[in-house]
């Protein structure tokens, strides 16, 4: 039988009234160090916590996991599953219809209230939760009847895969493709910083949707060319989206229409140094999908120093206690399109078995990595099918 102790609750109180002179500091700090912020500094600001030290954001994070742990010394387990189970949806639906109805924008000019889901703000997310929304909510409460029928949500909401819907509902795919411009916004300037990118005189993005990453590396590295590599109408959308924003880049950047699953229609790398970039394409897609999108890759990269760098989230192997965005994540994927997020080790065995090496993986102070990889020579790769058929006699003969 569940108890609800007292001494929770006074530990619970205690601490919540430790940490409020913090937040009173806090707020001092910020209110002298910038007075009260007028629209345009509101409009403009762009918090980058790409700039913060490795230390202050892990310090960041516990203090986060330990705030987050407080209500649950309060309240009884009763009303923690009820708020897990409702209360979290209740307020995810309304933001996500404050988003979808354009409430932000009409209260522009009113009290300052959700600046972030402004259609006009450099970071706003209401792409993201128009996406997440309209086309997803839905797929979501198939969760149970698709676990139960082996289907996809998606598919048993929609009757459709994602693609095939967004195809055939081009305002939507619009939607889709803003919201993933969202994650530069999210993401910031991290990945961009935190790997070597000036070794390469040439940026392929393949699914890159409008673009949005390659062109802010093609910014920060004037010598770079790039190329969006996407679906026939969505890269019909991105040159206007090109046309419009990113003028400053134009002849520097081509565009590719095609299917990442047909080698003949992936872009060759040119003579110099090039880099291929898909950017949380592979967490689309489950293990025999991502394998074949990986070959088809490879067959345009096979003979050239070409390298592959994955943007995508590396998964903790326990994930005890931590039901944080990246695992809510793993699961959307699986709701959205039946595919994943990886742990290093799936990323390590995928690679590898689409005939991959995974070099190195670097960590961005946001949640997602880059996992550099590069094609294993065709001789290495029979040479280890070799001793693996032979590993594998020895130990079947030993049985
Ligand atoms: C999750 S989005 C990622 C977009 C982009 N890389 C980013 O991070 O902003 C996946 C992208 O893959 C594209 N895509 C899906 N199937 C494709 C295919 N068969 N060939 C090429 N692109 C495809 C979609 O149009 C979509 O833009």
């Amino acid at each position: 039988m569940e108890t609800f102790r007292p001494v929770r609750l006074v530990v619970g109180a205690c601490l919540a009234f430790a940490l409020l002179p913090l937040k009173l500091f806090m707020y001092l700090v910020q209110a002298l160090g910038s007075g009260s912020p007028s629209e345009e500094d509101l409009m403009q600001s762009a918090p980058e916590p790409g700039n913060l030290p490795w230390f202050a954001i892990n310090i960041g994070v516990a203090l986060g996991r330990f705030v987050e742990l407080l209500p649950n010394w309060i309240n009884p387990p009763t009303i923690q599953m009820l708020q897990l189970g409702a209360l979290a949806h209740w307020k995810a639906s309304t933001i996500k219809a404050l988003a979808e109805l354009g409430v932000a924008d009409l209260l522009a000019r009113g009290p300052r209230m959700s600046i972030l889901l402004r259609t006009d703000h450099p970071n706003s997310v209401r792409p993201m939760l128009m996406h997440l929304g309209n086309d997803s909510d839905l797929p979501w409460m198939k969760l149970a009847e698709g676990v139960k029928l082996g289907k996809l949500p998606f598919e048993l909401a929609w009757g459709k895969d994602v693609w095939q819907y967004l195809k055939e509902h081009p305002e939507r795919e619009h939607i889709f493709s803003q919201a993933m411009a969202v994650q530069d916004k999210v993401a910031y300037s991290t990945a961009l910083k935190e790997y070597d990118w000036t070794k390469y005189d040439e940026a392929i993005d393949i699914g890159g949707a409008y673009g949005s990453f390659v062109a802010a590396l093609m910014r920060r590295h004037p010598g770079m060319q790039g190329t969006v590599f996407e679906l026939p109408q969505v890269v019909n959308n991105a040159k206007s989206v090109w046309a419009e924003e990113h003028t400053d880049l134009a002849g520097r950047i081509s565009f590719a229409g095609g299917d990442f699953f047909d080698a003949q229609t992936l872009p060759r790398p040119a003579n110099g140094s090039t880099v291929y970039i898909m950017r949380s394409i592979l967490h689309d897609w489950d293990d025999s999908a991502s394998i074949r999108i990986l070959q088809s890759l490879g067959a345009v990269m096979k003979g050239s120093r070409a390298k592959l760098v994955l943007v995508e989230q590396v998964l903790k192997d326990d994930f005890v206690n931590d039901i944080s965005m990246r695992h809510g994540f793993d699961l959307h994927m699986l709701v959205a399109c039946g595919g994943k997020e990886r742990t290093e080790l799936e990323w390590r065995n995928l690679l590898g078995r689409a005939g991959f090496h995974l070099n190195k993986i670097y960590p961005t102070k946001a949640m997602q990595s880059m996992l550099e990889a590069e094609l294993v020579p065709q001789a290495r790769t029979r040479r280890c099918e070799g001793f693996v058929a032979s590993r594998f006699a020895y130990i079947s003969g030993h049985a």
